[in-house]
Formats: structure tokens, C-alpha cells, sequence
């Protein structure tokens, strides 16, 4: 479904992605794990047309990919505090409709199924809630029903646990697992915690220095992607 191909990005002279080749299939929950500085984040943001791509090609079902078939969840949560939580999800919508009908409030048809998104990530009984009140955990899952509402068919998620104690952290990942399996998403996600990615992804690939170093299953020994290179005496 995702296939990131022969991706160069180069941030001024500097090359921080090499060539990487990684594909995501449809209904697979796939995790990127490497050191800080490795090009976790530049890869996702490749893929989501955030950064300049020097070399190489993303596409999406074969085809050049369209910004609405992919949806990004961020580390930072970027819900509007003092609107409701359904409010907030239905702005994934904002991308397909009309500037005009989106200033006069959100079509019922998109106020149903931002509240059906609510209830896919268990939070409907807050959809009236102001997003500020919800813990961070909670506010993670709006965001997850936020792009579940844009109806993409890529899931691109940069550390979505990394601000979340253990228990949301689970929460969150089993959540983008699911969407993955039921819902026949591509979810890309950059983790941190290899026992997560271990518990939740279907594969994990590992990046070191801007270069795909490994590939395959989610319990495979990662710890080569951690390791400090000695310095030689
Ligand atoms: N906007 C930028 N301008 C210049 N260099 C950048 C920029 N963003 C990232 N870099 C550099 O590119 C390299 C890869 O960064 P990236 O954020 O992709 O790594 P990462 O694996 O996601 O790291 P972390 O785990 O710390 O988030 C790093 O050396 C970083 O300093």
C-alpha cells in the first residue's frame, strides 16, 4: 500500500536519509525503531510530504500519493484545548469540504461520523467534553479519531506514546494495531520502545544513520540500533 522508495533527503548539505526503501501493506502495523538522530522523523515526514524529498519516490497503491490518503498523528498533541472533543475530530474532515460550510459550523453528516471515529477509539460519551479536560492519553485517542475522520488510507505516527504513561502508551498502540488489522489502514508509526513495537507491531524496521540496517519481525533483537560506536583509541 505505503511504498517509500530510494528516499534521499538532505537537510542543507548534509544527507540525513540515504536511499531508504521501506513499504507498509495494507493492514499491517509497521514500527520504526533507531538511536536519536537516525531519521526516524525525516523518514515519516518524507512520507508525508513534509520535507523535501531529494531522490526517490512515495506512493500509495502504486500511484503518486495524494495528501488526503495519508493522516499524521504527532508526539505534541495538536487539539484545539477549549473546543469539544468532537469539535476536534471532526476537523480531520476539513480537508474535503468547502472552505464556506466548514466556517458555518461542521455538516451533520460530518458531525455523525466524527462522532462514529469518537466511538471506534472509546471516547463518544466525551464528544461534548472540552479537549483540554481530557488526559493525555485520552487526548492521543482524539487526535487517532481526528485522522480516522480525513477517511485516509495511510496512518503516519511520529512517538504517538512518547509524552503517555505506560498504561496509555498500550492503549494508544493496541488502538493504531487494531486500526491496522480491521480497518485495513497502512499505520507507520516511529516508536522509542522496542517491548512496544515487540508487543504491538507486525514488523519493525530499524533505521541507523539514515540507512535501513534491519528489517522484519517485531521481536527481533534491536539492540544493535542503540549502541554507541567506541570511539577508537
Ligand atoms: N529541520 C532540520 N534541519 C536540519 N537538520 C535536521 C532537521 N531535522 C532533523 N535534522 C537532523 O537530521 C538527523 C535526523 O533527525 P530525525 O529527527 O529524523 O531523527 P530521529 O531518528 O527522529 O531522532 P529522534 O529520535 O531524536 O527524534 C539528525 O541529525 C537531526 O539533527
Amino acid at each position: 500500500m505505503l511504498a517509500l522508495t530510494d528516499i534521499t533527503v538532505r537537510y542543507g548539505e548534509r544527507p540525513v536519509l540515504h536511499g531508504v526503501d521501506v513499504t507498509v501493506a495494507r493492514g499491517e502495523l509497521l514500527a520504526v525503531l533507531g538511536a536519536n538522530g537516525s531519521g526516524k522523523s525525516t523518514l515519516l515526514r518524507a512520507a508525508a510530504g513534509l520535507v523535501p524529498v531529494e531522490e526517490g519516490r512515495v506512493t500509495v497503491d502504486g500511484r503518486p500519493r495524494d495528501r488526503l490518503d495519508l493522516a499524521v498523528v504527532f508526539q505534541r498533541i495538536h487539539l484545539v484545548r477549549r473546543r469539544t472533543v468532537l469539535d476536534n475530530a471532526c476537523a480531520g474532515a476539513l480537508g474535503r469540504l468547502p472552505l464556506r460550510s466548514s466556517l458555518l459550523g461542521f455538516p451533520r453528516e460530518v458531525r455523525e461520523e466524527a462522532m462514529a471515529c469518537l466511538d471506534r477509539v472509546g471516547l463518544a460519551d466525551r464528544a461534548h467534553d472540552r479537549a483540554g479536560s481530557l488526559s493525555g492519553g485520552q487526548q492521543q485517542r482524539v487526535a487517532v479519531a481526528r485522522a480516522l475522520c480525513q477517511r485516509p488510507r495511510v496512518v503516519l505516527a511520529d512517538e504517538p506514546v512518547s509524552a503517555l504513561d505506560p498504561a496509555a502508551s498500550e492503549q494508544v498502540l493496541a488502538l493504531l494495531a487494531e486500526l491496522a488489522h480491521l480497518e485495513g489502514l497502512a499505520v507507520l508509526a516511529v516508536l522509542h520502545q522496542p517491548a512496544l513495537a515487540a508487543r504491538h507491531a507486525d514488523r519493525v524496521v530499524g533505521l541507523r544513520d539514515g540507512r535501513v540496517v534491519l528489517d522484519g519481525a517485531p521481536d527481533q533483537p534491536v539492540d544493535s540500533l542503540y549502541q554507541v560506536l567506541e570511539a577508537v583509541s
